[in-house]
């Protein structure tokens, strides 16, 4: 793909294909760069809602943060282009999907492969704080899965996803948000420890740890970190999560400790 470097890129450069998912900004499509025969997504976003929204800094921000984005757990920006109308986003395609997909479809994950996933967004968590990027919306619905059954974070701004996503994206899920976050407290790096913490039992429960019949009640488990350990959970899982869902983000166990966690190690062996 040495031609990505290309500057200029028009919608005449590629072939669309098949809708992929359709957001709040605009639709995204499987796409081929007719030259090199690479399959992309093309993100189509109207300019028209862009304006309106007055979030074309915010656009500028964002594709710039992107472009500097490189990790095989982060979904790709290859570049971008507009015409009158619209921009268009030239991002990696993920052959596998959206994971909660397959987390629906198998209820729950086994150890092994919760803990791999864990493994890869905690990765792809470190780099980003790395370059001081935080608070990627970390939900099932915003991680792709690569071609090598990889996980990819591929949630970046405003992209509300395919209305296929699970849960009512009318206010945005309570699930994941850090107590500290819901008290509109400023948020740092170890709002994205809580979420982890919150992925983590999702995938080995199949519904998230303050899952409730209506957000009140969500609010209330957050708040007071009320959570139920189903017995089917190993006790190295329940001792890593209990280190992640902690109210006071200071001691939460900082993500680097993650990876060296008995359960991690036991259950994602490097290299796999
Ligand atoms: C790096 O990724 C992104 C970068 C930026 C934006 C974005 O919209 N930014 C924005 C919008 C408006 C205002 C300000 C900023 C969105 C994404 N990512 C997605 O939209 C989800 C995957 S779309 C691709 C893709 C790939 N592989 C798949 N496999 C199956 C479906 C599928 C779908």
């Amino acid at each position: 793909v040495k031609n990505v470097k290309k500057k200029h890129w028009t919608l005449s450069d590629f072939d669309i294909g098949r809708p992929l998912g359709k957001g709040k900004f605009g639709n995204v499509y499987l796409a081929r760069e007719k030259e090199s025969k690479y399959v992309v997504a093309l993100k189509v976003l109207f300019k028209s809602q862009i304006l309106d929204s007055d979030i074309e800094h915010q656009v500028r921000r964002e594709v710039e943060i992107q472009c500097r984005l490189r990790h095989p757990n982060i979904l790709r920006m290859y570049g971008y282009f507009h015409d009158d109308k619209r921009i268009y986003f030239i991002l990696e395609y993920a052959k596998h999907g959206a994971l909660y997909k397959t987390l629906k479809q198998m209820g729950r994950f086994d150890e092994k492969t919760a803990a791999i996933y864990v493994r890869d967004l905690t990765r792809a968590l470190i780099y980003c704080h790395s370059l001081k990027v935080i608070h990627r919306d970390i939900k099932p619905e915003n991680l792709l899965i690569g071609n090598d059954w990889e996980l990819k974070i591929a949630d970046f701004g405003w992209s509300v996803y395919s209305p296929s996503s699970r849960r009512m994206t009318l206010c945005g899920t309570l699930d994941y948000l850090s107590p500290e976050m819901l008290e509109g407290k400023p948020h740092n790096y170890a709002v994205d420890i809580w979420s982890l913490g919150v992925f983590c039992y999702e995938l080995l429960v199949g519904l998230p740890p303050f899952d409730a019949k209506n957000s009140q009640q969500t609010y209330k488990k957050i708040k007071y970190v009320i959570i139920k350990y189903p017995d089917y959970i190993s006790d190295k899982a329940k001792d890593l999560m209990g280190k992640l869902l902690v109210i006071n983000p200071e001691q939460r166990l900082p993500l680097s400790c993650v990876l060296k966690h008995p359960w991690i190690i036991e259950n994602a062996p490097e290299g796999v």
